[in-house]
């Protein structure tokens, strides 16, 4: 993992020592070094541009969705995939600009798709056939007009964990291609006279660390379309073709630069284009993880230390499966150092547990790190993505705050959870006044 340290052996953050971010803003605390964030971006967005390929790069926010984190986005020249009203709500409170919004969502509401409608987003990636009759009812009463794409699943079992898979025929997700459920979906858009058929979408799963699994995508893809030019004459100007990109939580990740990733889609469908004869469509892509992941950092302090002799010493921290769910839903692994102690060398193994009341709420089961001490900071790598975002409140623990740090200089983007905001749908049943 790399990180930066002073002649002290403490951690620096984007060049700001953690213990300081942690005695001003608490634990846990997540915190982005920014530049990181930017610098994801640009591999992406760069590759595109430097190839002359018309493309768009939709921040996927279902990783890390803020006003802060969206600003950024918005200003690296980003797009932005949506999956609910309240990151459309979200977006649209950062400044978002509409037209660059995708929405996606195997099963969106009436209210959600309406919401779309009104605000005139870019693109709803449509995933059903329910939602085709939902969405034309919608654009018929707002008299107005929708480009869409058809989620499709290609039908690919990437390697990833199961419950990340997402492109497999077995999914809840989009149409399925080879039974002809798309070629029928598609065909009922194409009547729909206020809906626009732009193309085709699929995301074949995520934390996925080879190209081979995107290109046979982008084949299965460009096959149908191919089908559909000879059938139909119709012409698809984008090819949507997800996120996923993996990035390195542990040492046993290898991942491809980002801009590989970018590299070889659009050489994938470049050569597809030339073979099929076919105008090449814009490349859309959607990374959530691979923008946002290795840029944050969790921070916790040491708690209580307990020794079960011969089996294992759990070090218990001031947050878990609250603010991290990761380990507990995926079995995900994650790598961490004692920021105050980054000159000593490691001292024993040690697991590092959460203080839910769940034996599984367990961070790391096996990490080497110098002798564990009450009150030492505990910093976690690689936790930007799908940490803060999937953050809940079992046993009404406060979600954790978010600071980003920029060029020498820290901000808090996201306040601590109080208690009263905890409690604030609660309702008295007994009527305490009466
Ligand atoms: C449709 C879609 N697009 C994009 C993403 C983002 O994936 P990742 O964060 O792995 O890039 C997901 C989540 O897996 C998704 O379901
Ligand atoms: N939330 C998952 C990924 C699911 C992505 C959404 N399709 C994770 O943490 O890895």
């Amino acid at each position: 993992m790399n990180y930066e340290t002073d002649q002290r052996g403490a951690l620096l953050i984007g060049g700001i020592p953690a213990k300081d971010l942690a005695d001003q803003y608490g634990t846990p605390l997540y915190v982005y070094d920014v530049d990181k964030i930017r610098a994801n971006a640009r591999a992406f967005v760069n590759t595109f541009q430097d190839y002359d390929i018309p493309a768009q790069v939709a921040y996927a926010s279902k990783a890390f969705s803020s006003i802060a984190m969206l600003e950024v986005a918005r200003q690296e020249g980003l797009s932005l995939d949506v999956v609910s009203e309240g990151e459309l709500h979200t977006a649209l409170e950062s400044g978002f600009p509409a037209e660059k919004i995708h929405m996606h969502g195997n099963n969106k509401s009436i209210q959600e798709l309406e919401m779309a409608v009104e605000n005139n987003i870019g693109c709803i990636v449509v995933d059903n056939f329910y939602e085709i009759e939902l969405l034309h009812a919608i654009l018929q009463e707002q008299q107005k007009e929708m480009d869409v794409l058809l989620r499709v699943t290609p039908g690919i079992e990437a390697h990833t964990h199961d419950y990340i898979l997402t492109g497999q025929e077995d999914s809840k997700f989009g149409f399925d291609l080879s039974s002809g459920q798309a070629e029928e979906a598609f065909l009922k858009v194409n009547e729909a006279s206020r809906i626009n058929m732009k193309g085709l979408h699929c995301h074949i799963g995520s934390q996925i660390f080879e190209t081979s699994g995107f290109e046979m995508a982008a084949r299965k893809l460009f096959s149908a379309l191919n089908d559909w030019s000879e059938k139909y004459d119709y012409q698809a100007s984008v090819l949507n073709l997800g996120g996923g990109f993996g990035i390195q939580y542990t040492e046993e990740d290898q991942p491809l630069d980002l801009d590989q990733y970018a590299h070889s889609l659009i050489k994938e469908v470049t050569e597809l284009s030339a073979r099929y004869n076919y105008p090449i469509p814009e490349i859309w892509i959607e990374p959530g993880r691979a923008i946002v992941g290795e840029a944050g950092i969790t921070l916790y302090t040491v708690g209580s230390i307990k020794d079960v002799p011969g089996i294992r010493t759990y070090v218990s921290v001031d947050g878990g499966m609250t603010d991290n769910i990761r380990p507990a839903l995926y079995q995900a692994k994650y790598e961490a150092v004692l920021a105050n102690k980054m000159k000593e060398i490691n001292h024993q193994e040690y697991a590092i547990a959460g203080k839910c009341c769940e034996s599984g709420d367990m961070l790391i089961w096996e990490t080497e790190l110098p002798k564990v001490e009450h009150e030492d900071l505990l910093a976690v790598f690689s936790t930007g993505a799908y940490g803060y975002s999937m953050a809940n409140n079992y046993n009404r623990f406060q979600k954790p705050a978010v600071v980003f740090v920029e060029n020498g200089n820290h901000q808090l983007v996201v306040r601590r959870e109080s208690y009263q905001e905890i409690t604030r749908l609660d309702l008295s049943y007994l009527n305490r006044e009466g």
